[in-house]
């Protein structure tokens, strides 16, 4: 008789919760989330989780589905795909949305944050906040952060402790004019390219090296055709996950609550994830033949006065104040 009870009272705790989720406003949809790094990536884990966290929170009514590898397309394609709405949602930099809004130019300054916490205190607080929404009247959703991480440099010519060693390395850097001022400023011959396009040209000699955090010099295999690696940190890069916002409009609020609260879920995972890899990234490319260099305080000190020159460009493209207010946050943070 107990044993009835309870099989019946759990089968109506059941009936409960799933008249609770069918409860919500949950179409079925398919979800096409694009991204430019491998399947196994920190990017690829945390696409999967936000699909896999997305589902169990809609009863399995709104299905994510990851494309990786640039398979739909570099990020500034993904982004045009999702501003004309032939496709849902993506994850990419934010140094390929400066065509769109180039304010985010203020993230690919070189050497603004010490470290993670504080990268996570201004991407997740008011001014973070402010640059997403600048998307929405250009057609994209701006969702949540990601990390990329810190980028380091490497090349396939010679170990690069001081400027003077990148003389004349055409190095590949993402289509930015922060980027391709900073590294000229460095003494670089830089050459602007689609990630996509990067393994390729590392391999034909195209391009002699690139920067990358070391999660991506890992899960992108560049270990295979780049010998050396300096640990410069010049730039923390953030990822953002976006949305269609054609097709976000014709969400119903339940739906777009689901989605909004599994992109916050994965950017708790991906950081937790992305901040483990990185972690032991550096043992594994020694243990694939990379030669590791450390490069001085002084020497980042003398990168940091070689990138003044980018920024002062920056600030004169009307971006003065943006940049005033992120110090301004900053000093906050550090008090
Ligand atoms: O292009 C680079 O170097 C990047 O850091 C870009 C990102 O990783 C990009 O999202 C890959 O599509």
């Amino acid at each position: 008789m107990k044993k009835l009870c309870h099989s019946i009272f759990t089968a109506l705790a059941l009936a409960g919760l799933m008249a609770g989720a069918s409860a919500e406003d949950y179409k079925p949809r398919m979800i096409r989330f694009g991204y430019g790094l491998a399947e196994d990536s920190n990017q690829g884990r945390a696409v999967k989780f936000f699909a896999d966290d997305l589902a169990r929170r809609t009863g399995g009514k709104l299905k994510a589905k990851g494309f990786g590898g640039a398979s739909l397309g570099n990020d500034m394609q993904m982004q045009n795909a999702l501003i004309g709405g032939a496709q849902e949602m993506m994850v990419g930099s934010t140094a390929t949305l400066v065509g769109i809004v180039s304010e985010f130019g203020v993230f690919d300054l070189p050497f603004v944050f010490r470290n993670e916490r504080e990268a996570d205190a201004i991407l997740d607080g008011p001014f973070g906040q402010k640059l997403a929404d600048k998307l929405q009247e250009k057609g994209l959703v701006g969702l949540v952060y990601w990390e990329n991480g810190f980028r380091n440099l490497t090349n396939s010519k010679r170990p690069v402790s001081r400027m003077e060693d990148m003389q004349g390395i055409k190095l590949r850097v993402m289509q930015n004019p922060v980027y391709i001022d900073m590294f000229k400023g460095f003494g670089a011959n830089a050459i602007p390219l689609p990630f996509s396009e990067l393994f390729t040209a590392l391999e034909t000699g195209t391009v002699d090296g690139q920067e990358n955090p070391v999660t991506t010099i890992q899960s992108s295999k560049f270990y295979e055709v780049q010998k050396y690696l300096s640990m410069t940190k010049h730039v923390y890069s953030p990822w953002i996950v976006l949305a269609s916002k054609r097709w976000w409009d014709g969400l119903s609020n339940d739906e777009r609550k689901a989605i909004q609260e599994a992109a916050a879920a994965s950017r708790d995972f991906e950081r937790k994830d992305s901040r483990a890899a990185s972690a032991k990234a550096i043992d594994f490319l020694k243990s694939k033949g990379m030669q590791i260099t450390v490069v001085s305080d002084k020497e980042i000190e003398r990168m940091q006065e070689a990138s003044r020159q980018a920024m002062f460009k920056f600030a004169n493209d009307g971006h003065a104040k943006l940049i005033k207010d992120l110090q301004g946050d900053l000093e906050k943070l550090r008090k």
